[in-house]
């Protein structure tokens, strides 16, 4: 189990985390969600050992993860960690600088498993391409079979697909993870993405302003999301009256509402203007306004037209199961 307790950092004066605690079981993947500078690359970059903490611990079993202060090379051996630079090799090839992060004493070995490695990045036909002319995306895969070259036990991924194109990413998304979870490695994944984090992370902490926000099940957060800040994190969502969306109700409080949960119904409902539809491939995205105040977002199969009016429902369930998140009975 990787123990983590940061009661507080900053660079500088700056304080930039503060009462991290939480712990990954060996073999679970856990997805550190957040917007830019919430301290996601920070928090991967302590675990790792490249920022001394005073007051904090990094714990993997029973062993400590030193800081800087205590490794003259920072970084534990079990544990790798994949920033958002690449740290590569330009002048080598592809499988020269994979290579490099094997071990000695496994030479017979080495091409095999540089082979392995270079399926699982989908770069088999630039084994013998020097990194420097190789795209940014690619060089970004080559870094991840780096990290990979000697299975860690723990494997920090910062942001791993940032640089690769949508058609590459998916692709690689279902090579690589279920790989990890395969060899049960361990991994912390930070992403804006949610289609990093949705389909392959159990769990899932959301940092706000350096501070833990919610820690829970992926599928729980997304389905229940404690508050509009994590919703958003995993597309465009709403805040709405209760009274609003059923008139009947008592309640005066708000739910949250991702789009595709309205029904659009011509008739009966909440009575909106349609202001934008943009196409989104699968559906379309509609911007309308309810009043002078609210302007709320919801898919529709068909594109609609500037002006349009339409009502839109909520089933009774997806409000009473978001409520349930206020009582605390969602667990
Ligand atoms: N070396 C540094 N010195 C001073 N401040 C820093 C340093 N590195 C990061 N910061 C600041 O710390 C905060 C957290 O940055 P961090 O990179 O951890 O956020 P992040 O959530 O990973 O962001 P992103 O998603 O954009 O990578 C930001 O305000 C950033 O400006």
């Amino acid at each position: 189990m990787l123990d983590v307790h940061i009661p507080s950092f900053s660079y500088q004066d700056q304080p930039i985390l503060e009462g991290i605690s939480f712990q990954v079981a060996k073999g679970e993947h856990l997805a550190l969600m957040g917007e830019s500078g919430s301290g996601k690359s920070t928090l991967l970059k302590i675990i790792y050992g490249l920022l001394h903490v005073e007051n904090g611990a990094v714990f993997w079993g029973d062993k400590e993860a030193l800081g800087p202060n205590f490794n003259l090379v920072p970084g534990e051996s079990y544990m790798k960690y994949l920033s958002q630079d690449f740290d590569l090799m330009p002048f080598i090839t592809v499988e020269e600088n994979i290579g490099q992060h094997l071990s000695v004493f496994e030479r017979e070995t080495h091409q095999k498993r540089i082979q392995e490695l270079l399926e699982l990045i989908e770069l088999e036909a630039y084994a013998k391409t020097k990194v420097k002319n190789l795209s940014g995306g690619q060089q970004q895969r080559v870094a991840l079979a780096r990290v990979l070259a000697q299975e860690p036990e723990v494997l920090l991924l910062d942001e791993p697909f940032g640089h690769i194109d949508n058609f590459k990413r998916n692709s690689l998304r279902r090579n690589l993870f279920p790989y990890l979870k395969e060899k049960e490695i361990t991994v912390l994944t930070a992403s804006h993405d949610p289609n990093d984090v949705l389909p392959f992370a159990e769990n899932t902490i959301v940092l706000e302003k350096g501070r833990i926000v919610a820690n829970k099940k992926t599928k729980k957060l997304y389905k229940n999301p404690p508050n509009y800040y994590t919703a958003s994190l995993f597309g465009e969502v709403n805040s709405l009256p209760i009274k609003l969306l059923k008139s009947y109700a008592e309640i005066d409080k708000s739910v949250l509402v991702y789009p595709h949960e309205f029904q659009v119904s011509g008739t009966s409902g909440l009575k909106v203007w349609v202001k934008n539809s943009f196409f989104k491939g699968s559906h379309f995205l509609n911007e309308a306004e309810v009043n002078e105040q609210t302007v709320l977002y919801f898919n529709s199969s068909k594109k609609l037209k500037k002006g349009d009016t339409v009502f839109l429902n909520v089933s009774l369930e997806t409000i009473n199961e978001r409520l349930q998140i206020e009582q605390g009975t969602d667990n």
